[in-house]
């Protein structure tokens, strides 16, 4: 291996070009070697003033660019199988956002493919098992001082959704992030899933079920609910409250800033999640960076990723008949026996 870990990112929109600036200016022990997007002015643009960079327009040419080692996808979800299954036919260590692949069906192949291939090459972009205020709650209910945790109180709001954001994605982008917190946070399985949509925001676009409220069942006996809420208007706010038999904790309120002027106090709310989450992406690539470099994979798996694809298409379903939806996922394989929980 380079010196710096030569790094591919596909997909230069707002992540992409976000994780390709940590991995120049932020990180450290790697170098974009090359950014692919269909968009030719966009990956010009983000890899402007980069040395030593392939810039393309066909994301899979890029994984054979000079000085390639390892891959981030920062593509849509829907086309991040293919990137993912030319990336493991290379031996190509990676760093896949959410959602891994958004239908289940999708994700199992890259689930088998990976369970085939014997060893893990994968992380998928669960930043907020990166997140300070995540992993302090983590370490609190692991300890057990407050007991059995009963109940989780979501909350996911942003201030307005992209362009073709769906109805559905809501729950398989939006909520993707509560599905996996909550598997990690209790170390259980979601179950079953309850989708309630009380008459849209004048402030959503047509058409959209916004916002949502999504309630989980485990295989712990334990309730996840999520208020998700894309076009709220106001703040991207993200909290989680934890109810256990002896107590409560939350998260979610300290990423602010008090503006004290002219006789009063105001808080600022973030307004996105680059901001809210900056630490927890830094942290996540750096780690992904340096397991690299030492030739392990660390981190939220590829069953993680199936995990919430199979949980979020049934939140999907549940969405769309109104019913109490079974969550059916396939066997768990080997390879991810007492992986990252
Ligand atoms: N971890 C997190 O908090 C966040 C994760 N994401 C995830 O990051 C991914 C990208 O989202 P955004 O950057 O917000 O979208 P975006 O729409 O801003 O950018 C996507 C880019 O990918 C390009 N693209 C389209 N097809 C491609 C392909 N086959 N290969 C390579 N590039 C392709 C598009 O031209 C566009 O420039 C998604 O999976 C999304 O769910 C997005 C926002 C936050
Ligand atoms: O992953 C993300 C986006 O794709 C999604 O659209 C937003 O709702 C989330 O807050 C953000 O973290």
């Amino acid at each position: 291996m380079a010196d710096l870990l030569g790094v591919a990112v596909l997909g230069a929109g707002h992540m992409g070009a976000d994780h390709i600036r940590r991995l120049d200016r932020v990180v450290s022990g790697a170098r974009v070697a090359a950014v692919a997007d269909p968009d030719a002015d966009r990956a010009a643009e983000a890899a402007a003033g980069l040395d030593g960079v392939t810039v393309l327009k066909d994301p899979v040419a890029a994984l054979d660019a000079p000085g390639v080692e390892a891959v981030l996808i920062a593509s849509p979800g829907p086309d991040h199988e293919e990137a993912l299954l030319a990336a493991f036919r290379r031996g190509l260590p990676v760093l896949c956002e959410k959602p891994m692949v958004p239908d289940s069906t999708g994700a199992l192949r890259v689930l088998e493919a990976e369970a085939r291939l014997g060893r893990r090459l994968a992380q998928i972009g669960f930043m907020r098992r990166y997140d300070t205020e995540y992993r302090r709650l983590k370490a609190l209910l692991d300890g057990g001082g407050l007991g059995r945790p009963l109940m989780l109180h979501c909350t996911h709001r942003n201030v307005s959704s992209p362009a073709r954001f769906t109805s559905a994605m809501l729950v398989d982008s939006s909520v993707s992030h509560e599905i996996d917190a909550a598997r990690w946070l209790l170390g259980q399985e979601l179950t079953a899933v309850t989708v309630l949509r009380p008459t849209p925001s004048g402030g959503a676009p047509e058409g959209l079920l916004d916002p949502q409220f999504v309630l989980f069942e485990t295989d712990g006996g334990a309730l996840v609910d999520v208020e998700v809420f894309v076009n709220c208007g106001f703040g991207y706010q993200v909290r989680c409250e934890a109810v256990c038999e002896r107590g409560s904790a939350r998260i979610g309120d300290e990423h602010t800033m008090v503006v004290t002027t002219a006789g009063s106090a105001r808080e600022e709310v973030a307004q996105d999640y680059l901001v809210r989450f900056a630490d927890a992406y830094d942290r996540e690539v750096q780690t992904w960076v340096d397991a690299t470099r030492r030739g392990e994979v660390t981190g939220p798996s590829v069953w993680d990723g199936y995990a919430a694809s199979v949980v979020a298409e049934a939140g999907v379903r549940a969405l769309e008949t109104g019913a109490r939806t079974t969550v059916e996922p396939a066997p768990r394989p080997d390879l991810y026996a007492g992986v990252s929980r």
